[in-house]
């Protein structure tokens, strides 16, 4: 790799706050430390975050319910909502019991999102709004589907003076892949600065069980294309991408792919542009 691959490489780590070092004990302390003191300096009362089923909630749900029962310790009152937002009936609604199971939150919360997204598809037919064909439109259902489910836990923030957590780590951010205030929508993100594997040490250091630390990513939002891996639609592994946030050498393809993603999607790590 060229000197200035390899300058680049480092200035998008830097930018998106990936250490050189990492120790997951310290991080679940520092992150758990962040999520409290969120609470206490805010004033607010609640947590809410969304279960899947896979690693990312898992692990940040995890980091909430530790969060709130330290704030409750403090002596101020703090609860997670943790929250299962299937798209109907979810193909791996064993997984979502699984971290449930694991997280143990003060409160469960099932909003099925069905209903409502789908209604705003078909309101949106019926406008006369018009896709190139049936995959596109169900592409753009499937990012409905991640904003439905922002509606909801901000809906119940909303009710219970809670933050919304979002699953936001580095190797999502670096190639864009969430959906513009959808998932991307949040006002805490415990997991930021963390490749997918360091997502999956902190998974193990809190007990996590494996086959969810070991599940293959998913975002799940398209139903012509059910439980797609990340990795089919980013056109790179998630080793490629850690591997290149944590300052290794990478391939040229993976280099050009991720970079390639990083600037495309820029507009997704700002502020809304205006004059
Ligand atoms: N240059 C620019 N400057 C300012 N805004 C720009 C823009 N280009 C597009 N935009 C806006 O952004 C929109 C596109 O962004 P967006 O709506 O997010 O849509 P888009 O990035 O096309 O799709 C979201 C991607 O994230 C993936 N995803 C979503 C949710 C969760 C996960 C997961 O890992 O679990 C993954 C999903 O599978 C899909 O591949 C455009 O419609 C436009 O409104
Ligand atoms: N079916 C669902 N029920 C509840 N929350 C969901 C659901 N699908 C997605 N989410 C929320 O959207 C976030 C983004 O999804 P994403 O797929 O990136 O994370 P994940 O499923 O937790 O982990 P992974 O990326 O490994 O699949 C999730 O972390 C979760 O908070
Ligand atoms: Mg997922």
């Amino acid at each position: 790799m060229s000197e200035s691959a390899i300058a680049l490489q480092q200035e998008i780590a830097r930018e998106l706050g990936v250490d050189q070092t990492f120790d997951a004990e310290q991080e679940i302390e520092r992150r758990v430390a962040f999520l409290t003191e969120r609470l206490t300096s805010t004033g607010l009362r609640a947590l809410v975050l969304g279960i899947s089923g896979g690693v990312d909630s898992t692990v940040a749900g995890r980091l909430c319910q530790l969060a709130v029962e330290r704030a409750r310790a403090a002596g101020h009152e703090a609860r997670f909502y943790a929250m299962r937002l299937p798209y109907g009936i979810q193909a791996d609604e064993g997984d979502a019991q699984l971290a449930l199971s694991f997280i143990r939150p003060d409160r469960v919360l099932t909003v099925d999102i069905k209903p409502a997204g789908d209604a705003a598809l078909e309101d949106l037919l019926a406008a006369g709004v018009t896709f190139r064909d049936a995959r596109h439109q169900d592409f753009v259902h499937g990012n409905i589907k991640a904003r439905q489910r922002m509606i909801a836990q901000y809906a119940v923030a909303g009710a219970h003076d809670g933050l919304v957590v979002g699953t936001d780590q580095a190797a999502e951010a670096v190639t864009g892949f969430f959906t513009k205030f959808g998932d991307g929508a949040a006002d805490l993100v415990p997991l930021t600065g963390l490749t997918k594997r360091r997502v999956r040490a902190l998974g193990d250091a809190l007990g996590a069980p494996s086959g969810l630390v070991r599940k293959i990513p998913t975002a799940d939002l398209e139903s012509l294309d059910a439980g797609k891996a990340d990795e089919d639609a980013l056109g790179v592994t998630y080793d490629a991408i850690d591997d290149f946030l944590e300052g290794k050498p990478v391939d040229r393809q993976a280099f050009d792919t991720i970079v390639e993603r990083y600037r495309l999607t820029d507009h997704k790590r700002r502020l809304p542009a205006g004059p």
